[in-house]
């Protein structure tokens, strides 16, 4: 159910800004990370929105930026605002503000990243999804099975050699990070950056549960799925994400006629 309340509210803000995660809320969830893209219901409502009055579109994702430039096919020419690695990278149309991992730290996850390949080469389908501020090890290919037992290795590999290290889980995936950032902070940036006076936040997994919860009464956060949430709306899926991101491009195409 897709409430018109929502959808008024958001259509009266002055400066609105839509902050959608990618994986899984704008793309359908498949094996080759590298060929996801933009589902074609979701990019008909993402280029309404960028078209809408007063209105700024962002992705926020853990992706690394460059992973995430490819499959949202983001050109140098965009409008649309970037956080990548959960926020730590970001891009605006002024430039994009990297933020580089030191030697040192290149160093430290090099080692783990090929430490944690030589333990993923011993199960079949596994395999180490490099990240700019650490690696994710992803189980889609994997036999369910074999997982808990590749995620033990790994754990412990990464509780040995870099304690600090954050680990988080989403659909199919663990990852390793050592920089402590979350889409929280990522939606602050944003929110900052276009001085919005309201924000949509749509995702479908646990780290944009961090940008959830840490809205505010003007906003509005959105669940795409299943799952425990701090988020005011549910939706079932993409299309009906897409649905409703249609009709806020309408409603705020109106509010301003
Ligand atoms: O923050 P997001 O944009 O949702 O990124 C989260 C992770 O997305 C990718 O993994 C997810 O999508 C894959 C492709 O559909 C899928 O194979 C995997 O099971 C999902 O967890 C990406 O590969 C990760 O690096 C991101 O952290």
């Amino acid at each position: 159910m897709i409430p018109d309340d929502a959808i008024t509210r958001l259509a009266d803000a002055p400066r609105l800004l839509v902050a959608l995660d990618f994986d899984g809320t704008m793309s359908t969830l498949i094996d080759d990370p590298m060929q996801a893209r933009m589902h074609p219901r979701a990019r008909v409502a993402f280029d309404a929105l960028r078209q809408a009055p007063g209105t700024t579109v962002a992705l926020v994702s853990g992706r690394s930026l460059h992973d995430l430039r490819v499959i949202a096919e983001h050109e140098d020419d965009s409008d649309v605002l970037l956080a990548g690695s959960h926020g730590a990278e970001r891009w605006t149309p002024d430039g994009a503000s990297p933020e580089e991992p030191t030697l040192q730290e290149r160093t430290v996850r090099d080692e783990l990243r090929a430490r944690a390949e030589s333990i993923a080469a011993s199960v079949p389908g596994a395999w180490i999804e490099p990240k700019t501020f650490g690696f994710a090890v992803p189980t889609r290919t994997v036999a369910p099975p074999l997982r808990g037992d590749l995620h033990a290795r790994i754990d412990d590999l990464v509780a040995t050699r870099a304690p600090g290290w954050r680990r988080r889980t989403g659909h199919d995936i663990v990852e390793y990070a050592f920089r402590d950032i979350g889409k929280d902070d990522a939606v602050a940036w944003l929110r900052q950056a276009t001085d919005a006076s309201a924000v949509l936040f749509a995702g479908d997994d646990i780290t944009d549960e961090d940008a959830l919860r840490a809205l505010g009464t003007d906003d509005v956060g959105v669940r795409v799925g299943a799952g425990e949430t701090a988020a005011d709306v549910r939706v079932d899926d993409i299309p009906e994400l897409a649905e409703m991101l249609v009709r806020l491009a309408q409603a705020r195409g109106q509010a301003r006629e």
